[in-house]
């Protein structure tokens, strides 16, 4: 039987509703949620998401900033410009767009943002938090996957679930929120020895790897979830996932479609998580 489709694109429209709502509240106790986005350089793929998130924030009446920098700017000059977004009481949100350029310094970019603005999840103190169990922001791109599920009545709990990718920024909070829904985890990577006998075993199978269709039917189990986080461009326009939607499909009982399944529920996420913020 050929899978039902996890509609991101819809259950991404809902989740802004919602946000919606909740900022039109927050302007009566006379408060503006404000998320800043920072980009370096001129990746085109990042411009695409970057005009994504400001239109979506404009829907939902978030106050959005955009800050393109050149590509050559200065780890230092980046670093001012975080921590006068750090000290503006405007701004509730930052997001710097990864990946950055060469010679600047992930990490210490990510960690000069000040823990209550980090709505992406990526700092050291917030996936700590996210570990334990404490309040923290949840990661956008790994919420979105859940909340897609809970939205469908897909529970993890007792399931065995397989992440195929380890990134910090999709596959291990990916791992993590799971493991806290109760699902029972595997996380695969680049040295996994048999990464089709790992994923055949997955009642809920998410990857987040980076190459082109390369889950393909064979590698699912009959009646499996399949989450596709990944976002390939081929050729010209063609966007696929890391999932080979068609031989997959006939397999799942649920797939998430590439365009129109995570991707628009990480950008949801985002606004819900500034809006949080700004509550904070
Ligand atoms: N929809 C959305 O909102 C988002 C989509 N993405 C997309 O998701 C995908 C993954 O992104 P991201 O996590 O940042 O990517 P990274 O490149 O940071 O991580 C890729 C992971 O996949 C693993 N991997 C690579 N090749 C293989 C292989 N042949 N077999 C098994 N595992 C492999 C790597 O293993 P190792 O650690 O061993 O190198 C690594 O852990 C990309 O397509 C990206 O564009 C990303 C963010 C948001
Ligand atoms: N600090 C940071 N935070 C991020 O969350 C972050 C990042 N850096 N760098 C890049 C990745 C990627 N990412 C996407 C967001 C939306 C879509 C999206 O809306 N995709 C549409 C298609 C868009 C298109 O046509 O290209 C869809 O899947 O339907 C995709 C990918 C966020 N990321």
């Amino acid at each position: 039987m050929p899978a039902q489709i996890l509609d991101g694109k819809q259950i991404a429209a809902e989740v802004r509703e919602e946000v919606k709502q909740e900022v039109a509240r927050l302007k009566e106790q006379g408060i503006t949620p404000g998320l800043a986005v920072v980009l370096v350089g001129d990746d085109p793929a990042s411009q695409v998401y970057v005009r994504n998130k400001h239109r979506a924030c404009e829907e939902v009446g978030i106050y959005s900033v955009v800050h393109r920098l050149p590509a050559e700017t200065t780890q230092a000059q980046l670093l001012d410009l975080i921590k006068q977004l750090n000290n503006d009481p405007q701004i509730h949100g930052i997001l710097v767009q990864l990946p950055l350029p060469g010679h600047i310094d992930e990490k210490t970019v990510i960690d000069t943002i000040t823990l209550e603005k980090d709505v992406d999840g990526f700092s050291p103190a917030n996936v700590g938090n996210l570990v334990i169990g404490d309040k923290c922001f949840y990661p956008c791109t790994p919420h979105g996957c859940m909340v897609l599920m809970d939205k469908t009545g897909i529970d993890p709990k007792g399931k065995k679930a397989v992440v195929v990718g380890r990134s910090n920024i999709v596959g291990k909070p990916m791992a993590m929120m799971l493991l806290a829904r109760h699902a029972t985890v595997t996380i695969c990577h680049s040295r996994t020895k048999n990464l089709a006998e790992e994923c055949r075993q997955a009642d809920i199978l998410v990857a987040a790897v980076g190459k082109p269709e390369m889950i393909t039917g064979d590698m699912i189990k009959e009646g499996a979830v399949v989450i596709d986080v990944g976002i390939n461009r081929v050729g010209e326009k063609k966007l696929v996932g890391d999932v080979h939607f068609e031989s997959a499909a006939q397999k799942a009982s649920w797939i998430t479609p590439v365009p129109g399944g995570v991707g628009p529920m990480t950008i949801a996420m985002l606004l819900k998580n500034t809006v949080e913020a700004a509550r904070r």
